[in-house]
């Protein structure tokens, strides 16, 4: 496979993610319930549910890795998975349930991302992301023979290599210390500002979603039951942080509007 250069610059005044009534069943079980939702360029929005909420889910259908059972996507106003060749130069993510090859390092592995992305001056990109995401020192080692979150940042390095635009991340901090995800937190801001990134991204961790959405979506077994800004929701549920909110959406407690 080789992605296709570019995305013509009128794409990119359109919605970065459009989804409308994307449903997804596995026989019973309806692990994406109707759920539409619209992400502006620029913006960071987070997937906020409980486990088996359908985030995963629902981040494989924007990367066109699953099919939808009903329903649309559209990224940059280009339907998916149609047009899914035109909008991956512009678009990468990392998650924790996709591997890379194991036997090979971690530069090897990276250079061939850079390839498959048709990186101009691939070693510069790769030192550079090797030196922000404190690679160095297993740099050459099998990506097997690495930590959870050694793979973690070697993961987000590949979602980073090509620059992208429109950003997914699926718990992008998991299994990385309160140090190194901190850091990292604050690498994807400056990212995304430096760039006007789109970021969606899922997480369990609280402190991380109130630190960098700007809107966040609550989905409760699939569907969307909740959204707004972190201060929105917290004034609407009457809490002081997100993760009690959390506690009462999950617990099916009734907020108070
Ligand atoms: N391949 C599959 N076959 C059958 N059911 C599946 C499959 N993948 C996911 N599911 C089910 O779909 C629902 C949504 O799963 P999903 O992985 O999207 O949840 P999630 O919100 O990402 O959960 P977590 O926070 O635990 O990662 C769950 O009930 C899950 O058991």
């Amino acid at each position: 496979m080789r992605i296709e250069p570019g995305l013509e610059p009128n794409r990119l005044i359109e919605p970065a993610i459009n989804v409308f009534e994307l449903s997804k069943s596995y026989g019973e079980t309806v692990a994406v319930d109707r759920l539409s939702f619209s992400v502006a360029p620029g913006q960071t929005v987070a997937l906020l549910g409980a486990n088996g909420a359908g985030k995963t889910t629902t981040i494989a259908m924007l990367l066109g890795l699953l099919s939808p059972s009903e329903g649309s996507i559209r990224l940059f106003g280009l339907e998916m998975p149609k047009h899914r060749y035109r909008v991956l130069s512009a678009m990468n993510f990392s998650s924790p349930y996709v591997d890379m090859p194991m036997r090979l390092t971690v530069r090897q592995n990276l250079r061939i991302y850079a390839g498959l992305y048709g990186i101009e001056r691939p070693h510069e990109r790769i030192a550079q992301l090797a030196r922000d995401l404190d690679l160095e020192s297993f740099f050459d080692r099998a990506t097997g023979r690495l930590s959870a979150g050694q793979k973690t940042r070697v993961m987000l390095a590949k979602a980073l290599i090509n620059e992208p635009l429109l950003l997914l991340l699926d718990e992008p901090t998991a299994s990385l210390d309160p140090d190194t995800a901190d850091q990292l937190r604050t690498m994807l801001l400056d990212y995304q500002r430096r760039k006007g990134a789109t970021v969606f991204l899922a997480s369990h961790n609280m402190g991380e979603v109130e630190r960098m959405a700007d809107r966040v979506l609550v989905l409760n077994r699939g569907r969307l039951v909740d959204e707004g800004t972190p201060e929105e929701l917290m004034t609407r549920y009457q809490r002081l942080n997100l993760e009690e909110v959390f506690l009462d959406i999950a617990r099916e407690r009734r907020h108070v509007r």
